[in-house]
């Protein structure tokens, strides 16, 4: 059904339908799993503790390098716990004039430099932000720009261990003992190596830090701080090394598609480019865009809530776990099961927006002209479990996509319209696409 339908996101909303229901069971292996539909559903899963568990089969494990730790992939104290640091250190980051912004801004010039290097063929903006992601994210969690040559070996880890998940998950996750039988071909043994590679960069981190070699304040800093405070047994080395891959993973394939699908917006509609360049020219200028500008760039920012709306970077989030016996919508859903929610079918709907497949910035907009909030928008999530890294991914976003329309128009190769669809497995990206970048100046 998947291959039919072209993702797992859309196979499992058409058997919702097929079935007539907004709460879809289904049967895989020896796993109960649940696909929530519909707001009034969605919202009952992220404001009731029931829903608060993650999965802790051996498949979830091997995601946290082999262990239950971290943040994204366990649940209870500890999980509460580490929550809460994460998100007191993640809070406002990349908001406002903190050394996040300047390393954005920092990122944002190397683009530009690397526009400009190319800027008489047409450029792939596939690869474009991934090192200026990581980069970033790098930078966040220590202290400093990650060296060039190891900065390409982690995200060709990264991107051979996605692969891998996407290629081995079903097998492994539902006959996890296949590994010992076939370790090769389960793909185990690549992810338990790859899971190796990517920690000994991260433990190279770590040691760099004990030894003082890194001078700015960073979360690896902090959490051995930690470390040293009394009643703190949770602050371990191998739970700091599964925190920071944690935020790696969930913070970079994420962040650069969002950037992705805002180009390739602009790119599909000249008019909204023209509009946002106008509004770019008129209200900041020449100047370095900073998270600020945010505020005054009514219809920029109106139109990048508007693309992760039509484009929903999670459109099935989760996975959830219950945590005891419950009920959603009439329907006994037994403690234990595993709960999707899906995202991208609300952010669709035509009830709740009108022509829901048309990019529509004024929907963000009040008559008055001022940015209008909607309640019904949910790219990061929502409740306890909400994304902690929405600061720094909105700014980052904001900053990179306003400077780039800042200093260049983004037409089309040949006249060659890329495509609108998105390859949607865990996560939504845009199709690879090519564009060309045309100095304003
Ligand atoms: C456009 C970019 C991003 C999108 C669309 C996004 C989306 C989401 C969503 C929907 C969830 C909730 C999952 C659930 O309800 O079970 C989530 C969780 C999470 N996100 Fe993000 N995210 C983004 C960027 C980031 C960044 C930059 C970071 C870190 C630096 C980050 C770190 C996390 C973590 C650690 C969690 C797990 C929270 C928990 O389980 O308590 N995300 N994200």
């Amino acid at each position: 059904m998947t291959s039919k339908h072209g993702s797992q996101w859309k196979a499992l909303l058409e058997l919702s339908k097929q079935w007539s229901t907004q709460v879809l069971g289904l049967k895989l292996g020896r796993e109960l799993v649940v696909v929530v539909y519909g707001e009034k559903n969605v919202r009952q899963v992220f404001s009731e503790s029931e829903f608060d568990g993650r999965p802790n089969s051996f498949f979830y494990k091997l995601r946290c390098l082999g262990k239950r730790l971290g943040v994204t992939f366990v649940d209870g104290p500890l999980w509460r716990e580490h929550r809460q640091f994460t998100v007191k250190h993640l809070k406002n980051v990349g908001f406002g004039k903190t050394s996040m912004e300047l390393e954005i801004q920092n990122e944002l010039k190397l683009l530009r430099e690397y526009i400009n290097d190319n800027k008489h063929k047409p450029i792939k903006v596939d690869s474009m932000f991934s090192s200026a992601v990581m980069n970033v994210l790098w930078k966040y969690v220590a202290g400093e720009r990650i060296r060039e040559d190891k900065l390409e070996r982690l995200l060709e880890l990264f991107y051979l261990r996605s692969k891998a998940f996407t290629l081995t998950g079903g097998l492994l996750s539902q006959i996890p003992w296949c590994r010992f039988i076939i370790p090769g071909l389960s793909g185990y043994k690549l992810i338990v190596d790859l899971n190796q590679q990517i920690s000994e960069i991260i433990e190279e981190a770590i040691k760099k830090h004990l030894n003082k070699e890194v001078q700015q304040n960073d979360f690896i800093y902090s959490f051995l701080d930690e470390m040293n405070e009394e009643n703190k047994a949770s602050f371990t080395y191998d739970q700091l090394k599964t925190v920071c891959l944690d935020l790696i993973i969930a913070g970079s394939q994420t962040t650069g598609n969002a950037v992705k699908f805002a180009l390739l917006s602009v790119l599909r509609n000249k008019n909204i480019q023209e509009k946002i360049f106008n509004e770019i020219e008129n209200t900041i200028g020449d100047s370095m865009p900073c998270w600020a500008d945010s505020s005054k760039l009514v219809y920029t920012s109106a139109f990048l809530l508007e693309v992760m709306r039509i484009h929903t970077i999670a459109p099935l989030a989760g996975p959830r776990r219950v945590l005891q016996d419950t009920v959603i919508d009439g329907y006994v859903i037994p403690k234990e099961t595993t709960v999707l929610i899906s995202l991208a079918d609300i952010h669709l709907d035509p009830n709740l927006w009108p022509d829901p497949h048309e990019i529509k910035p004024e929907r963000f907009i009040d008559e008055k002209g001022l940015s209008k909030s909607n309640e019904h928008i949910y790219p990061f999530g929502s409740g306890r479990r909400r994304c902690p890294g929405d600061s720094l991914a909105r700014s980052f976003v904001f900053i990179i996509f306003v400077g780039i329309l800042q200093k260049y128009r983004i037409d089309c190769v040949n006249g060659v319209l890329p495509s609108n669809e998105a390859d949607i497995g865990l996560l939504a990206a845009p199709k690879p696409f090519v564009a060309n970048f045309v100095s304003r100046e």
